[in-house]
């Protein structure tokens, strides 16, 4: 068993919240191709235990795959960028989306779609994902042709991601499910750290810098994360080092 990270002094623990896709786990061509290391599993485990639970992830999946990645874990999360929601003592909270407004969506999309080599529809529940990482050159026309469909349906919203466009439902985003779960057990009153590495990661950095908190982007690209790691491994080696008391938090405060 690892020793207690170090702290800082008054409100001393640290909220953990961690995206999954080129965060916890490099991209991969396909999304059910993805996994995150076992040995990082157990790091998590390890920092939930040590942060009395303290340790969520944000991701654009739903929480069911969320849970599916990070087993045995199964604590806070926030799934569909936000659009779902699950307090560490098991409270849900969900966008509801008409049912048939999904379906006529999904009908217009696949419309375009089907015939688009290399693009696909993931369906996420109350979202939408059209994934095009086999289909780079369809970046625009699918934009278009995705927003010209969301257009029609003002209670959702088109996401951009990596080599993908999201529909989801409007007002939710990463950030709001940051604010949201610091405003519960145990995260209350504690500073948020939040990793990510992506546009859809930018409303979390907002606010967890907002909060005085530790925001960071893994890759390249312009962001409001106060630090960078260059990739995954390095985020990796970061919590190995937090778990071995090599560093201490203090240091990358944005105060
Ligand atoms: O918020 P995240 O945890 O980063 O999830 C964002 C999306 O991740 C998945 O798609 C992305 O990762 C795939 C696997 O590496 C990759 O093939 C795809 O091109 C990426 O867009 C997932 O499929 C989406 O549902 C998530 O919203």
């Amino acid at each position: 068993m690892m020793s207690k990270p170090q702290h800082d002094g008054q409100q001393t623990d640290y909220a953990f919240f961690f995206d999954i896709d080129g965060t916890l786990a490099p991209l991969q061509d396909m999304p059910d191709a993805v996994q995150i290391p076992a040995t990082v599993i157990e790091q998590l485990i390890d920092l939930s235990k040590l942060s009395d639970g303290a340790v969520a992830f944000v991701s654009g999946r739903p929480l069911n795959q969320i849970d599916h990645l990070t087993q045995p874990l199964r604590g806070a999360a926030a799934g569909t960028h936000g659009a779902e929601i699950r307090t560490l003592d098991g409270q849900h909270l969900g966008a509801s989306a008409d049912t048939q407004q999904l379906r006529a969506i999904e009908q217009q999309l696949a419309l375009h779609t089907d015939s688009m080599d290399g693009v696909w529809i993931e369906k996420k529940g109350v979202a939408f994902a059209v994934h095009y990482r086999q289909a780079p050159t369809a970046q625009q026309v699918l934009h278009q042709i995705v927003q010209r469909i969301v257009d029609g349906y003002p209670a959702f919203t088109v996401q951009a991601g990596k080599c993908v466009w999201e529909i989801k439902p409007r007002g939710y985003d990463k950030g709001k499910a940051i604010n949201y779960l610091m405003m519960t057990p145990p995260f209350i009153g504690r500073i948020p750290v939040f990793i990510g590495d992506d546009v859809t990661d930018e409303a979390g950095f907002h606010i967890v810098n907002q909060q005085q908190g530790i925001s960071i982007k893994i890759g390249a690209g312009d962001s409001e994360a106060t630090h960078r790691f260059a990739e995954v491994e390095q985020l990796y080696r970061w919590i190995g080092n937090l778990l071995n008391n090599k560093i201490t938090l203090q240091t990358m405060r944005s105060v």
